[in-house]
């Protein structure tokens, strides 16, 4: 069963043609044009979440208003002609109310959740029940989720429902000094697991996001959904996923391509401005609500630690911090396509 979506063809470029034909007077760093900015963001999301935060924009580093005017504002994926349309997925729970995540559950959710996350390799003792606590946060990182979707009998306070609800952190957006615009965590401390927003934008095959990474210059808004969880699954499409060794699954990694990108340089969301560093905060999940091919995941971002008042938000372009580096010709490698000549991300492990 097919889901509603929209074409990479359709995101709308009204607004930003509308700045840009007036650059000489909307160009200008006067409070005017931020404020500009920021209505354009909740006018553009306030249907999907209208109890997320408002984003203020900051600039005390330079004359720039905000940030360029060259994107959509969304939190939806656009999808590439010649990216498969999302087909619903076939699993969903009969359960009412909330969810349980007790042993004695009957809940399909929470058993494909479980099936999965054995997969993933995590140590199952501890990662039983679904990955979100009772206060929406993600209790153990590097699983994919599997929310409770549309069709399923669960109420919308179920557990399992987190992104699909919306962002609920204010974070807003401010100029760096050496890394152009970032995203900073507003007044209050956000707590480790939390939602922070959905990397969305347009989704196009690997062979296109190959192209535009060479294309792309100085800046780079490129993520592949290089899922780690897929991998044991390259030689049985369709089937469960299935608990790998170490071994089996170092082997897999040479012959595993991820299919899909995401390109938010045309369209997306605050997101888009989350710079790198080598000790992050937040990390990537990829997160399927009605979507059934796994394939295609939400690629998530939750805090992986407590956030201060005005601390950047950052994740690790290279994936996770802990993971070997890759070794080629003898040189370690960087995991992702990062474009910038030298590290700024200033902290203490930083790779250069
Ligand atoms: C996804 S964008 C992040 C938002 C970007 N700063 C902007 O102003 O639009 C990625 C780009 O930000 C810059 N960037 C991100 N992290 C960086 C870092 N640690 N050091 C230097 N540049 C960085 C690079 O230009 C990179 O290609």
């Amino acid at each position: 069963m097919s889901l509603p979506y929209r074409l990479s063809t359709e995101i709308p470029t009204s607004t930003q043609d509308y700045i840009n034909a007036r650059f000489d007077r909307y160009g200008v760093n006067l409070p005017q044009m931020r404020e500009n900015f920021q209505s354009y963001i909740i006018a553009s999301t306030v249907n999907e979440e209208p109890n997320a935060p408002p984003i203020r924009i900051f600039n005390d580093v330079d004359a720039e208003a905000t940030p360029p005017w060259e994107f959509h504002y969304t939190n939806e994926m656009f999808h590439s002609p010649d990216v498969p349309p999302p087909v619903r997925s076939k699993v969903y729970c009969d359960c009412e109310g909330k969810c349980g995540s007790n042993a004695k559950s009957k809940c399909a959710c929470l058993k494909r959740q479980e099936e999965w996350t054995k997969a993933s390799g995590g140590d199952f003792k501890r990662e039983k029940g679904f990955v979100y606590d009772a206060f929406g946060r993600v209790r153990f990182a590097y699983v994919p989720i599997f929310e409770c979707n549309d069709l399923c009998g669960c109420d919308e306070e179920c557990r399992n429902r987190v992104v699909q609800h919306g962002r609920k952190v204010q974070v807003n957006i401010r100029k760096t000094l050496k890394k152009g615009w970032g995203v900073f965590n507003g007044d209050n401390t956000i707590h480790s697991g939390t939602f922070i927003g959905i990397y969305s934008g347009e989704l196009i095959t690997d062979a296109e996001g190959e192209r535009r990474g060479q294309k792309y210059y100085k800046r780079t808004y490129l993520f592949d959904l290089d899922c780690y969880h897929l991998r044991p699954l390259v030689n049985r499409p369709g089937e469960p996923p299935k608990r790998l060794s170490r071994e089996e699954l170092q082997r897999l990694d040479d012959e595993w391509t991820p299919k899909y990108t995401v390109d938010a340089f045309h369209a997306g969301n605050f997101t888009r401005f989350l710079n790198h560093s080598c000790d992050p905060n937040c990390n990537m999940t990829a997160v399927y609500i009605n979507e059934g091919n796994v394939d295609k995941p939400l690629l998530v971002v939750f805090s992986s630690r407590e956030i201060y008042p005005g601390e950047e938000l950052c994740f690790s372009y290279s994936g996770p911090v802990d993971e070997s580096p890759q070794v080629k010709d003898g040189k370690e490698t960087r995991l992702s396509d990062e474009i910038y000549m030298v590290c700024e991300c200033g902290a203490f492990n930083c790779k250069g």
